[in-house]
C-alpha cells in the first residue's frame, strides 16, 4: 500500500452539502447492487454497505489528521521482547501438536509482482524467489512439513484478490495431493471515487477485475471479507482458535510456535499480537506502532504528512517497524466483525487513473485493527522473522548463500559471521525482474558483505565474490562486466570495463 499522503476532507464543504452527498451516494449504491445478478447481490450489499461506512468515517472525519506532537513510543507494558517469551520444549510432540491443531495460517496474497517489473497477470506470490521456488511453494512446503512432522492439520487461507484469484488457482492445482488444506477467498471490491463529484463514477459491478472504477481497499478489509466468504465460521468449526497473518512477500513469517504458545496458555487472553522489529534504514515503507491519546496506534508511512517523512524514517524516533505478521483470536474477529465494532483509520489514497482521471480510494491496513481487541500488545522479534521481498535488491540477498531453505524455511547461512543483512542498492537497471536477472550469470557469494552499491550497466559474470563495501558505478551510455570469478573486497569500481566473448 504507498498512496501519496494528502489532505482527507475538503473542509469548505457545509454539513448539509455532506447529508447530501451521502444520500446520493446511497442511492447510487443502491442502484449498483440491484443491477447486480441475483446471486451474486447479498454479497455484493454487504461489500458496499461496508463501503458506505468506510466512506461516512471518512466524510465524518473521524480520521482526523495526525497531530505529530502527540505521538509516543509505544509504552513498555505493551512491547515485549521476544526472548521473554518462555520456550517450547521441542521434543514435545504432543504438547506442539495440540498448539497446532488451533492454528490457521493466512496470506495475503491480493498483490502483484508489479513492483518488480511483472505484469498485472501476475501474483507477486507465484515469482521464484529461491531456486525453482516460489513465495507460494515455500509456504506450501513450511505447512506441509509442520503437518507432516507434528500428524496436525494447519490449514492455510488465502486472501486472493481478482487480479490474483485465478492465477493462483491455476498455481494450485500441482498441489492437489499435499497435506495441506487450502482455503481461498476474496477480498472485497469497492467503487473509486471521482475527486470532483466525490461520487463512484461506475454504475454497475460488471467486469469489476479490468474496470478502473473498481480497487481492492487494502489488506484491512481482511476481517469482513473473511467473514462474509464464510470462511472464518468454518474455520472456527473445526475447532481453529488462532489465525496467523502475514505478507506472502515476508520470507520470515514462519510459524513461531513460542508466540503459538504464549497466547494458547494465556487463555487466548491477548486477542491479538503485532510482531515488530527493530528499525532499520532499509524500513521506510511501511508502519510502526506508536501510542496516541492513550491507545495503541499503527501509524502507516501514507498517513504521513509529507513534511514529516524524514522524521518518520528517522530510527532514532521509531524505533520499531511493524513485520504484518499478526496472531488474532478468531472468535474476537467474528463477536468485532459481527458487531460492527472494527474500528481501523481511512488511509486516503489519491490516484490519477490512466484516462486522466483523478480519484479517490479508501484504505484500511489489517494492523490498524490492534486498538479494537483486548489485551493487545506487541512483540519485538528477531529480524529473522522479518524477510520481506519488495524490490531486486532483497530477492538478490534470498537468491544468494546469504540465506538456506530447509522445508519451507529460509534461515541465514550458519557461514554467515555476523547476523546483519547487507544494505543492497541496485539502480534502475535492476529494477525488473528479468533485467536483475540477465545481470547475473550466477548469484555472487554475499557472505561477507556488508554493503553494495551498483549503478549503471554492470553484468556479474560466474562466481563472483562480494565482501565489505563494493561499490560499482557505470557511466551513462558505458557498461561494466565484471569478470568471473573476480573477489571484490572494499572496492569502488567505475568507468567502464567490457569483456568480450571471441
Ligand atoms: C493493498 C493490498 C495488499 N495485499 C497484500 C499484498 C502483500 O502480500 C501484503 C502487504 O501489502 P503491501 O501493499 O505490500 O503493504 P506494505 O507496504 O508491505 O505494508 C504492510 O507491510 C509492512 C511490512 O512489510 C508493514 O510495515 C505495514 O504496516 C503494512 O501495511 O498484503 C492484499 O492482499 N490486498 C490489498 O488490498
Amino acid at each position: 500500500m504507498a498512496p501519496t499522503p494528502a489532505k482527507d476532507r475538503d473542509r469548505t464543504i457545509s454539513m448539509a452539502a455532506e447529508e447530501e452527498i451521502m444520500s446520493v451516494l446511497k442511492e447510487r449504491l443502491k442502484e449498483i447492487s440491484n443491477k447486480t445478478p441475483v446471486d451474486k447481490q447479498e454479497n455484493v450489499k454487504k461489500e458496499l454497505d461496508n463501503f458506505y461506512r468506510l466512506y461516512g468515517k471518512w466524510r465524518g472525519g473521524i480520521t482526523d489528521e495526525l497531530i505529530w506532537d502527540k505521538i509516543r513510543p509505544l509504552p513498555e507494558s505493551m512491547l515485549q521482547g521476544y526472548s521473554s517469551l518462555r520456550k517450547v520444549d521441542e521434543d514435545d510432540h504432543e504438547g506442539i501438536s495440540r498448539l497446532l491443531n488451533k492454528l490457521v495460517v493466512l496470506k495475503l496474497n491480493g498483490g502483484l509482482g508489479t513492483g518488480m517489473g511483472l505484469g498485472s497477470a501476475c501474483p507477486k506470490s507465484l515469482i521464484r524467489v529461491r531456486e525453482e521456488s516460489t513465495f507460494l511453494d515455500i509456504t506450501m512446503a513450511q505447512i506441509e512439513n509442520l503437518n507432516e512432522k507434528y500428524g496436525v492439520s494447519v490449514p492455510l487461507v488465502l486472501m486472493n484478490s481478482l487480479n490474483t484469484d485465478s492465477e493462483t488457482g491455476n498455481a494450485l492445482k500441482k498441489y492437489k495431493g499435499a497435506n495441506v488444506e487450502v482455503l481461498t477467498y476474496l477480498q472485497s471490491y469497492y467503487p473509486r471515487i471521482e475527486r470532483e463529484t466525490l461520487l463512484p463514477y461506475v454504475k454497475d459491478y460488471q467486469n469489476i477485475d479490468s474496470n478502473e472504477g473498481w480497487y481492492p481497499p487494502g489488506h484491512g478489509d481482511l476481517y469482513e471479507s473473511l467473514y462474509n466468504s464464510g470462511v472464518l465460521d468454518k474455520l472456527i468449526e473445526k475447532g481453529k482458535e488462532i489465525i496467523f497473518i502475514s505478507n506472502i512477500d515476508n520470507l520470515g513469517a514462519t510459524v513461531d510456535l513460542n508466540i503459538l504458545s504464549h497466547i494458547v496458555k494465556s487463555g487466548c487472553q491477548s486477542q491479538f499480537i503485532a510482531e515488530v522489529t527493530n528499525k532499520t534504514r532499509a524500513d521506510v515503507k511501511g508502519g510502526t506502532l506508536i501510542e496516541y491519546n492513550g491507545c495503541v496506534k499503527l501509524l502507516e508511512y501514507a498517513q504521513v504528512p509529507k513534511e514529516k517523512v524524514d522524521d518518520f524514517k528517522c530510527v532514532k524516533k521509531f524505533k520499531i517497524f511493524n513485520t504484518n505478521n499478526l496472531w488474532i483470536s478468531l472468535k474476537a474477529i467474528k463477536e468485532r466483525v459481527v458487531t460492527g465494532t472494527l474500528e481501523r483509520d481511512v488511509i486516503v489514497n489519491h490516484k490519477a487513473l490512466d484516462d486522466g482521471r483523478n480519484v479517490i480510494q479508501l484504505e484500511t491496513a489489517v494492523g490498524a485493527a490492534i486498538k479494537n481487541f483486548s489485551g493487545a500488545f506487541a512483540i519485538n522479534v528477531p529480524r529473522s522473522r522479518f524477510l520481506p521481498v519488495k524490490h531486486t535488491s532483497d530477492l538478490l540477498l534470498v537468491m544468494s548463500n546469504l540465506y538456506n531453505l530447509e522445508d519451507g524455511v529460509i534461515a541465514m547461512s550458519p557461514d554467515r559471521q555476523f547476523p546483519s543483512t547487507p544494505l543492497i542498492k541496485l539502480g534502475p537497471d535492476f529494477k525488473r525482474i528479468q533485467s536483475f536477472l540477465k545481470r547475473f550469470q550466477t548469484i555472487p557469494d554475499l557472505l561477507e558483505l556488508d554493503h553494495l552499491t551498483v549503478t549503471g550497466d554492470v553484468y556479474f559474470g560466474r562466481d563472483v565474490s562480494l565482501r565489505g563495501t563494493v561499490i560499482i558505478i557505470a557511466n551513462h551510455g558505458e557498461r561494466i562486466d565484471i569478470p568471473s570469478g573476480s573477489l571484490l573486497e572494499n572496492k569502488i569500481v567505475s568507468g567502464n570495463l567490457r569483456i568480450l566473448d571471441h
